[in-house]
């Protein structure tokens, strides 16, 4: 009995050592990338921001400052000196490089959040498995990809699994944790511990397509573009219906805008060919149309609906 506590207590002194999560590494800078290193600098923890191109990290540091503002001024809404030492110390634990290898050197976590390609994906979380210290975990911020199959060219299966962020990241409050065909106890509850630890509430999640949200978000988009490209109601009436008579912060067609039209149509049409027979993941005329067009929502100016442009 005694032994059994002693070695309890050890095993979880262990545990709680390895969870210490305390320097994180993100790979890409773009949209997704920059909310999480921001959210976690946020936490205290020494971030490292990594991109193939300087100029998005040049883009990412500047969007994470005025971020962090919105985020300190209703911190220090009295305090206006504190909140610009908030936003100072923050941005000063956010490191940038661009050798996703190199800057896995000192990583207990590294989160990736690149293209949404599979081989690109693959190319990289080789390099990271072979790079990084053994301890580390590595975790895909995938929107639809599966993640035994990104996690499938890695060695440490026990140490992989799904961290996927909302947008925009420093605002929505929940974070799925995907645990993978191998994905080890240890390692989920590490991430569930990390996500906390950046302020979200986290829930669990298998590695099926879309995980949760996505797998009931995006056929209720599509559902709202079938709609209204058989002319049932208006762009704006879908839009208004869904945010009075459900009460959602913005419609399915506002929402396909701000994700990007793009987005939608590459992980329908990954889920249509891996699904066929599934109707809700049948390919939208109209959005094949859009897209085609160049219209991708809000970033592009123009989509379901047209944007002034900045
Ligand atoms: C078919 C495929 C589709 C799926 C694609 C896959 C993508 C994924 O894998 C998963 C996803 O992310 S799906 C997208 C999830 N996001 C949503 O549903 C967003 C819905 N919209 C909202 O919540 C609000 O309109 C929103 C929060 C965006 C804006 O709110 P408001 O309209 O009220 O506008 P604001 O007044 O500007 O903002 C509200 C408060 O939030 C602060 N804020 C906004 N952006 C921020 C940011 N980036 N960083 C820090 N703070 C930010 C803003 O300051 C404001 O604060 P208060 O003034 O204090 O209220
Ligand atoms: N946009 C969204 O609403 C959401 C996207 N996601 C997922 O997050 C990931 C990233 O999406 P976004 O931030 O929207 O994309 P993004 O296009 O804004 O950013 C991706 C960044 O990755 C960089 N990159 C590409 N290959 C790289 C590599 N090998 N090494 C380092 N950097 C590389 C690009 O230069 C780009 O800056 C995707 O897997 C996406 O499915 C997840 C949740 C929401």
């Amino acid at each position: 009995m005694i032994n059994f506590r002693i070695i309890g207590r050890q095993f979880s002194t262990s545990i709680s050592k390895q969870n210490a999560i305390k320097n994180v590494t993100v790979i890409g800078g773009g949209l997704m990338g920059s909310g999480i290193a921001q959210v976690a600098a946020q936490a205290g923890q020494s971030v490292t921001l990594v991109d193939v191109s300087s100029d998005v990290l040049a883009k990412s540091q500047k969007s994470i400052g005025a971020n962090l503002g919105r985020v300190a001024k209703k911190l220090y809404k009295d305090k206006p000196e504190d909140g610009e030492k908030f936003v100072a110390e923050a941005l000063g634990r956010i490191k940038t490089a661009t050798d996703p290898g190199e800057a896995s050197k000192s990583a207990d976590l590294i989160v990736e959040a690149i293209v949404e390609n599979m081989d690109v994906k693959h190319k990289l979380f080789k390099q990271l498995d072979s790079a990084a210290p053994a301890h580390t975990i590595l975790a895909s911020n995938t929107s639809s990809l599966s993640i035994n199959e990104i996690g499938s060219v890695v060695k440490r299966k026990d140490k992989f699994g799904g961290l996927h962020f909302f947008n925009p990241v420093p605002v929505m409050r929940l974070l799925e944790v995907v645990k993978g065909a191998e994905t080890s106890e240890d390692t989920y509850k590490s991430m569930m511990e990390w996500g906390k630890a950046v302020g979200k509430t986290c829930i669990t999640c298998k590695d099926t397509p879309g995980f949760v949200v996505n797998r009931l978000l995006v056929p209720y988009i599509c559902e709202a573009m079938r709609l209204y490209e058989r002319g049932d109601a208006s762009a704006r009436d879908i839009d208004i219906a869904m945010k009075l008579g459900a009460g959602y912060p913005m419609g399915p067609l506002e929402l396909a805008d701000y994700v990007g039209l793009d987005t939608n149509k590459f992980i329908l049409d990954g889920w249509h060919k891996k699904f066929p027979d599934q109707p809700l993941f049948k390919p939208i005329p109209l959005l094949n149309k859009l897209v085609a067009e160049g219209k991708l929502g809000v970033k592009t100016g123009e989509g379901i609906y047209k944007y002034d442009k900045k």
